[in-house]
């Protein structure tokens, strides 16, 4: 179970708050209504949550701006919209409420302010909930901290066992809605886990995401070139056809008399396209991180090369916008397993199929791959700072 909502599974659905007055990033426009990346910042957590199969997503809005708020999120189908209160905790609970007549099996709230929701995030989130009533995403704290008084340190804090809280956070929708409409506290507060720990629940943590940061001030709207542009990366291999391999392309297997012969499955177009993420972030190729040499490497699976190629990526600051693999050969026909290599590259790097391309062309049997000696792939990846 990796985690994405299916049509036979439990209901998912989603709240966004987005009913922020957008104080400290100021102007006259609050900051989920102000265009970020070409689009209002709302819009980008929406269609995320959209595209990873949730619905309804019901998105809390601030009085006075429907029409506003109606044209930011035009066109995207299964979203609502829904007056905000006065407080975040407020807009939650209000969106809640207004959930209840649809019954899901479990809700993510998420804040407007955090546009980039990256597919991994929400899946960690949803399988957690496979054992757990609630989860949050978390990234360690990095920096030393100290307690300050009076524009002095006063004493160190240690970071031991502390985490930064994200959201989406996820829940059991029955087990959040009772915990908000039972909320004792004197102040409100800062998050559902909050709530939902006062009310009992047991919150799973899950790894998030430096991608999630918060819109808070004006400066984190601001981008400079360097932040925008996005990095390129390109990989080629190719690899022997012999008799009695079994032929694994872009993680899908293919009957064929003959497979590809390598230290691990072989796995040609994969392994292009690791060389290609690689490039992109300036990060090696494939040799340096998983050495032919190295034992636990025989026979390996290249979807582990690929999902680690995915995570230094992320680790770079980066996301990525775009790959693109040919494929290289006489025989197999590729035409017929496009759309599932596709689905397997997306599943495995938690992007969607919209940014993944798998075409195929061969050398009009010039060649090693003309003779049907070896097939060849190239791959090129684009990725983005976030
Ligand atoms: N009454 C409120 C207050 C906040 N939010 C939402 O909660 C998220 C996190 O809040 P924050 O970043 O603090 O946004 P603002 O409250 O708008 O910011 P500020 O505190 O600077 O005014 C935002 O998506 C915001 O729109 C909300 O839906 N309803
Ligand atoms: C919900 C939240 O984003 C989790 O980190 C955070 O608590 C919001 O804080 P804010 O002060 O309302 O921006």
């Amino acid at each position: 179970m990796d985690g994405s909502p299916s049509p036979t599974g439990p209901k998912v659905a989603a709240v966004v708050v987005a009913a922020g007055k957008g104080l400290r990033t100021g102007g006259a426009v609050p900051k989920q209504f102000v265009m970020w990346r070409g689009k209002p910042l709302v819009r980008h957590s929406v269609e995320a949550l959209v595209a990873a199969g949730i619905a309804p997503v019901v998105v809390a809005i601030p009085e006075g701006w429907d029409e506003v708020a109606a044209d930011c999120l035009a066109g995207i189908a299964g979203v609502r919209r829904i007056r905000g209160g006065d407080t975040r905790q407020d807009s939650v609970r209000l969106a809640l409420e207004s959930l209840e007549v649809d019954a899901p099996a479990r809700v993510l709230i998420h804040d407007a302010a955090r546009p980039v929701l990256p597919r991994v995030v929400i899946h960690a989130l949803l399988a957690a909930l496979e054992t757990s009533s609630a989860a949050i995403p978390v990234l360690p704290v990095v920096d030393s901290l100290v307690r300050g008084e009076a524009g002095a340190m006063a004493a160190a804090v240690s970071r031991d066992g502390l985490f930064r809280v994200q959201t989406p956070q996820a829940f059991d929708f029955a087990a959040i809605l009772a915990a908000h409409r039972g909320w004792q506290g004197a102040t409100d507060a800062g998050d559902d886990a909050q709530v939902a720990v006062a009310a009992g629940l047991v919150v799973a943590l899950t790894v998030g995401d430096e991608a999630l940061r918060k819109v808070t001030f004006a400066a984190d709207l601001e981008e400079t070139e360097m932040s925008v542009l996005p990095r390129t990366g390109m990989g080629f291999d190719v690899h022997r056809l012999v008799e009695g391999e079994e032929l694994w392309l872009c993680g899908v297997h293919i009957p064929h008399g003959k497979g590809l012969s390598g230290h691990s499955d072989a796995d040609v177009a994969i392994h292009a396209l690791v060389d290609a993420l690689l490039g992109a972030i300036a990060a090696g190729d494939i040799g340096d991180h998983f050495p032919p040499s190295d034992p636990q490497w025989k026979g390996a699976s290249s979807d582990r090369f690929l999902a680690h190629a995915g995570h230094l990526v992320a680790e770079a600051g980066c996301r990525i916008a775009h790959i693109d693999v040919t494929i290289i050969c006489e025989a197999p026909k590729i035409g017929p397993h496009k759309l599932e290599m596709r689905q397997a590259l997306a599943r495995i790097l938690g992007i969607d199929l919209g940014a993944v391309s798998v075409k195929a062309t061969t050398t009009e049997r010039l060649g090693l791959t003309g003779r049907g000696e070896g097939i060849a792939a190239q791959a090129v990846a684009t990725v983005v700072a976030v």
